[in-house]
């Protein structure tokens, strides 16, 4: 079956709700819900069909569109192949043209269904936040590191990878211990990495795969929440193939922790992450300062150890 370039528009209003739009009667799948968008036309990119969609759908014009995700879905009657923008600003009241309804949603508390099926794993996806804190508790110290993870999560980290490679196991998983705590008062997601054991040992969230490990699993570790290292196509690759919820792609720059490891720059990072399903953060010298560079260049956000603690 021929392959059907869509555009799709994740619309995101400043509190982190996003807009869907009910099937009009009459088309197919009537009364499911979908992200505004169509089909891509001859001659045009997926950004061009996008901001005409949603002209012609919406009555606004797209002031800015950031690429996301790209998901493709076998229907019955098409293989179609979804180019995800996460639009941020736009002139113009909405007007809604084709739909029967439109409806805002926060992410996690959708109201609305049933969903057009290719939208299972972007909905998923539209949990994450723009920003994921690495701990260091082992050059810091376990008491430094939970202080700072308190004053974080009350600043609004919302998702956290406990990398504690150095540890010895007892101090280890008391820290993952306090650490998961913490998160979860504040409903932050916090990952482990690495360890599968003491991920599940402490209530983890999920499992954060460095690349060695993502590289030789044959699939997708069963957490609610699975992502991984990456530094390569070669292995966002995989992490997309394993049907992973996000990757971290760095370094972006030199580090202090790295030194002699050249960074990607953005422009390297924009010519790895094209055409992905999962999200990608920025990992590498980089911190919130960065992140309209970072969804410029593709991302999801940025990823920061150092950073993420200041
Ligand atoms: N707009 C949009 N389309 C989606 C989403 N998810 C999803 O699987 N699709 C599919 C449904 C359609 O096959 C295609 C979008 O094309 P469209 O909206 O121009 O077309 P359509 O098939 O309803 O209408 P037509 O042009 O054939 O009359 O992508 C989504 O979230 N938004």
């Amino acid at each position: 079956m021929k392959l059907t370039q869509v555009a799709a528009a994740v619309l995101l209003r400043p509190d982190g709700s996003f807009l869907l739009g009910q099937r009009a009667p009459e088309t197919f799948y009537p009364g499911y819900w979908e992200f505004p968008g169509g089909k891509v036309e001859p001659g045009e990119t997926p950004r061009q069909a996008l901001d005409r969609e949603l002209e012609e759908e919406l009555g606004i014009r797209v002031l800015a569109a950031h690429p996301w995700i790209v998901r493709e879905h076998r229907y019955e009657h098409a293989h179609v192949r979804l180019h995800f923008f996460r639009v941020t600003a736009w002139l113009g009241e909405l007007r809604d043209h084709v739909h029967s309804a439109l409806a805002w949603q926060i992410p996690g508390q959708a109201s609305v269904a049933p969903m057009l099926p290719a939208n299972g794993p972007v909905l998923k996806a539209l949990n994450l936040p723009d920003f994921y804190g690495i701990t260091q508790a082992a050059q810091v110290g376990v008491e430094h590191q939970l202080l700072q993870l308190e004053q974080a999560l009350a600043a609004g980290l919302r998702l956290v990878q406990l990398r504690e490679p150095a540890r010895e196991s007892a101090r280890r998983a008391e820290f993952a211990r306090a650490a998961v705590a913490l998160c979860h008062a504040e409903g932050a997601r916090v990952l482990v990495n690495g360890d599968l054991e003491l991920a599940r040992a402490v209530g983890a969230d999920g499992i954060h795969l460095p690349a060695r490990q993502l590289m030789a699993l044959e699939k997708r570790p069963p957490f609610e929440w699975v992502a991984a290292s990456c530094h390569d196509r070669e292995e966002l690759e995989r992490a997309d193939d394993l049907g992973l919820d996000f990757a971290v792609l760095g370094p972006l720059r030199e580090t202090a922790t790295h030194p002699g490891q050249p960074g990607l720059g953005w422009e390297g990072f924009a010519a790895l992450v094209p055409g992905l399903g999962l999200p990608v953060y920025a990992l590498g010298g980089v911190g919130r300062d960065d992140l309209t560079s970072a969804w410029a260049a593709g991302a999801q956000g940025v990823a920061a150890i150092r950073a993420a603690w200041k």
